[in-house]
């Protein structure tokens, strides 16, 4: 039996994953697995049994990540599962800063009389905008979101400059030919209309758009950050704005010294905020943490590196280290001591840390508890699992945690 505490609005479709007769839904303190959106866990207690974070989410800016690295907790997101409703978002953003809308319908509410239709077309003329066809964006980060508002403002008919050093290959596959590439973060500042942010809060992207970056943006530009308010000097952006340099700064994060800024549009973090992207992120984060929760697979974690092998042997040891040498030799020699055979075993790295999987034929339980601990007390073992497949109608090899 595996406990899951949730945080925030969870879609009903990714809960209801959790079978009663495995898993147990907010009943502890002490839970195996999180589930959650932005609920900042940054200075809270980490569980003792805590063994994975799911985001319902991209950003996992709110979990303490080096704090989960070392305890050997993985933390997992949904990458792609909101990157449709983001994206139109921004495209709707894009519009609304291009042609005043919001403020054309706000005046015609004002409107009353017979003679509506006459001032309507007589003041027409306080809202007319620009067109995006034609005009150049640039987009800093070119991830699920990025790309896909790369592909369709080009549709729109701008021309669109993307900039992302540290692009994947898998996502590179996903950009139009005619986005261009640019080698420098000067380059969309200094030359685009228009300026779109779509990478991670991570300490090296703090501030990224600081003063001395906001200075080069050209004159009368619009700046759109939907990604979080941390990556964007704020106080810059306000100088900016009030100094006419910027035109607008559309967000997505509210931030008090933005409200009442004339040309700051501020939303109440709406980017995932549709049913759709809230039903895939649910979705993704359960089967993401119930896989790993039962089989001690890794799939899209962010602290540590993505390990499927596939479950077949009675017991797995799942074993989370830092990246350090020789681990695998030592767990072998500690396996080879006790004359246990080794059945499969997958070892991965990620940065400063590493996870193994082993798989072990049935051998009795204080043998095994002796192994776990023999293994536990290596250095630079972050955490040890015990795992049992569980027996599913359907043959699935899942699994149960088992204390040793
Ligand atoms: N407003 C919302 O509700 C909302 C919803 C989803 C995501 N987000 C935010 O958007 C961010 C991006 O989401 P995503 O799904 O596209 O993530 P992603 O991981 O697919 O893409 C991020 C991209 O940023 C790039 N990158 C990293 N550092 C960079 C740098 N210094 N310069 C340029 N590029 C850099 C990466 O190479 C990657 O391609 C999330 O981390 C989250 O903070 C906000
Ligand atoms: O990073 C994300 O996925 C977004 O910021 C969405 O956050 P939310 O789940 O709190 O709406």
């Amino acid at each position: 039996m595996f406990n899951i505490n949730s945080y925030n609005e969870i879609a009903a479709e990714g809960l209801e994953l959790f079978e009663k007769e495995q898993y147990a839904l907010d009943v502890t303190d002490d839970p195996d697995g999180i589930l959650l959106r932005s609920a900042d866990l940054h200075g809270t207690v980490l569980p003792l049994q805590l063994k994975g974070i799911a985001r319902a989410g991209a950003g996992t800016n709110n979990i303490p990540l080096k704090e989960c690295s070392e305890r050997g907790i993985v933390v997992f997101n949904t990458p792609g599962a909101n990157a449709n409703a983001v994206k139109e978002l921004v495209l709707a953003s894009l519009l609304l800063a291009a042609r005043p809308i919001l403020e054309g319908a706000m005046w015609a509410k004002t409107l009353k009389g017979p003679d509506a239709v006459q001032k309507a077309e007589a003041e027409k003329k306080r809202f007319v905008g620009s067109e995006l066809a034609g005009k150049r964006l640039g987009v800093i980060g070119l991830g699920s979101i990025g790309a896909m508002v790369a592909n369709d403002a080009y549709r729109l008919g701008m021309e669109v400059r993307g900039y992302d050093p540290y692009l994947s290959v898998d996502t590179a596959w996903k950009i139009s030919r005619h986005v261009i590439r640019v080698e420098s973060i000067e380059e969309v500042l200094e030359t685009c209309d228009y300026i779109t942010v779509h990478v991670p809060l991570m300490p090296e992207t703090a501030k990224m758009i600081d003063a001395e970056s906001i200075q080069r943006i050209k004159k009368n530009a619009v700046l759109l950050n939907f990604s979080r308010g941390g990556l964007v000097d704020i106080e810059a952006v306000v100088e900016a704005l009030e100094e006419r340099r910027l035109a607008q700064y559309m967000t997505d994060f509210v931030d008090e010294r933005l409200l009442g800024i004339e040309g700051a549009v501020v939303l109440p973090h709406l980017g995932a905020a549709t049913a759709e992207a809230e039903t895939n992120c649910s979705v993704m984060a359960a089967e993401t943490l119930k896989y790993f929760l039962e089989t001690g697979n890794i799939r899209h974690s962010v602290n540590f590196p993505h390990v499927e092998m596939a479950f077949r042997s009675p017991i797995r040891l799942a074993i989370a280290n830092r990246n350090v040498t020789n681990r695998i030799g030592q767990m072998s020699a500690i396996l080879a001591e006790q004359g246990i055979n080794i059945v499969n075993i997958l070892n991965r790295s990620k940065g400063d840390y590493a996870y193994t999987l082993i798989d072990i034929d049935e051998i009795d339980a204080d043998q095994l508890g002796h192994i776990a601990n023999k293994v536990r007390q290596l250095e630079g073992i972050l955490s040890v699992r015990v795992i049992r497949p569980l027996n599913r109608k359907e043959g699935i090899a899942h699994g149960s945690d088992q204390s040793v």
